[in-house]
């Protein structure tokens, strides 16, 4: 029988010619990133719990400060600095202040064909390049980066073949929040989540990115597509090769198939305080909003910007609300300056910060108060999420959170 390309891809890091769901692998990881979320503890470990601390392969190490940067508070600095110091003691490769980890590997370092682990939960965005990309716990990424090993679940796949196109105004955000929606927030529990068909072409790389991004809001273990010329355009324009491209063979076993037409996806939001808790859109609309955010690694890329731009031109952000637009990498950063898109948003009012992954998670600026509710592209809306464990998050799409800010209240573009 065929394989996935999950199966395919764990068959390539496990050096097997055929894997199946249930099986388990020893794997060779092709690259290992991590953040600012958890590195201190993988540090802390390192050093208290290893009686012979080493890196198996230090060029597979990708680190990354983005969750509280700059730093907050002496607590997150001292945290930081134990990063950048190991970091520079041990060559690996390390960004600070240049975008949320996410973007930042798509930029410069996923390839497709790879297995990746990140200590970090939506390390699943990376299947936009065909990769399998993982979330693990910092004991799990300890062990890859001493050994260069770990081992894999094979998981099964659920397969979502797209048709058509998304109607103009409606975005790969409403797609995946309709998915999770249907399937539910255990939905896709240890499965691949792996996206085809001809509606495929009809998604841009930052759309793919978003549906891969959110996968993990079902449960999945990872989440992935098929290299296309797309994709290879994307992987071309950043300067790198694949490293092998697979599609699922039409004998592959599914364990379940969905067949989805784009053309009937409208605007949805996610209500408090769960991912799967979604509504049309318009079913949410006058609900008092306090603070609106644009960006994370789910929807900061310049086509968001650009789609909220769009709509702030000759218009001015709602005087009650804060509106934050944060660019998900410094490169996003100099395109919008450079297309002008910043001084529209600053001109309409918002706050415009530096990449990080600002209030996505309730940790960095623009934290929401006691009974606040925040409308946002970031990734969750977990009671407590955003700030204030007493607070309400919605999760929207960009031109959603926008027209939002410009309202006041839930409103979509259409109603502006
Ligand atoms: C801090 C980090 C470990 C965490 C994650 O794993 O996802 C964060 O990025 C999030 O989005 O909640
Ligand atoms: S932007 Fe949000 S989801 Fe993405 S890595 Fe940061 S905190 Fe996690």
């Amino acid at each position: 029988m065929g394989m996935t390309i999950a199966e395919k891809i764990i068959a390539r890091a496990a050096g097997v010619s055929e894997v199946r769901p249930g099986d388990i692998h020893t794997v060779e990881v092709d690259r290992l990133m991590s953040n600012d979320g958890t590195t201190h503890l993988t540090i802390d470990m390192y050093h208290n719990k290893l009686k012979h601390p080493h890196i198996a392969d230090v060029n597979k190490l990708v680190w990354i400060v983005d969750h509280n940067v700059p730093s907050d508070s002496p607590k997150t600095a001292a945290s930081q600095k134990k990063m950048r110091d190991f970091a520079k003691e041990h060559g690996i490769k390390f960004y600070e202040g240049q975008g949320v980890c996410h973007q930042i590997m798509m930029e410069n370092h996923v390839c497709p064909g790879e297995l990746i682990f990140g200590a970090d939960s939506h390390t699943c965005a990376y299947g936009a390049l065909g990769a399998f990309g993982t979330g693990v716990g910092c004991t799990d990424y300890l062990y890859a980066m001493v050994t260069g090993k770990s081992w894999v679940l094979v998981p099964e796949t659920l397969r979502f073949n797209l048709t058509g196109k998304l109607p103009e105004g409606v975005y790969a955000r409403d797609l995946i929040l309709t998915i999770i929606g249907k399937i539910g927030a255990n939905g896709a529990n240890y499965k691949a989540m792996e996206f085809a068909g001809d509606g495929m072409k009809n998604l841009t790389m930052s759309d793919r990115i978003a549906i891969c991004n959110l996968c993990v809001e079902a449960g999945a273990k990872t989440a992935l597509m098929e290299v296309d010329d797309i994709a290879l355009h994307y992987l071309h324009e950043h300067g790198r090769e694949p490293k092998a491209c697979f599609a699922s063979d039409a004998d592959a076993h599914f364990a379940a198939v969905y067949d989805i037409d784009l053309s009937t996806i409208t605007p949805i939001v996610a209500k408090p305080h769960f991912v799967d808790n979604v509504c049309p859109a318009k079913e949410a609309a006058g609900v008092k909003i306090d603070e609106a955010f644009l960006g994370s690694c789910n929807n900061g890329r310049i086509e968001d910007l650009r789609v909220g731009a769009e709509l702030l031109k000759d218009r001015k952000v709602h005087p009650l609300v804060r509106f934050l637009v944060v660019p998900a990498s410094q490169a996003v950063y100099q395109q919008a300056l450079k297309e002008g898109l910043l001084k529209i948003f600053m001109e309409a009012g918002a706050i415009v910060m530096n990449p990080n992954c600002s209030v996505c998670w309730g940790s960095c600026q623009g934290v929401i108060g006691e009974g606040e509710t925040l409308i946002s592209t970031g990734t969750r809306n977990f009671k407590g999420r955003a700030g204030h464990r007493d607070s309400f998050v919605y999760l929207a799409s960009a031109a959603t959170v926008t027209a939002s800010a410009i309202k006041g209240e839930i409103a979509t573009a259409d109603m502006l």
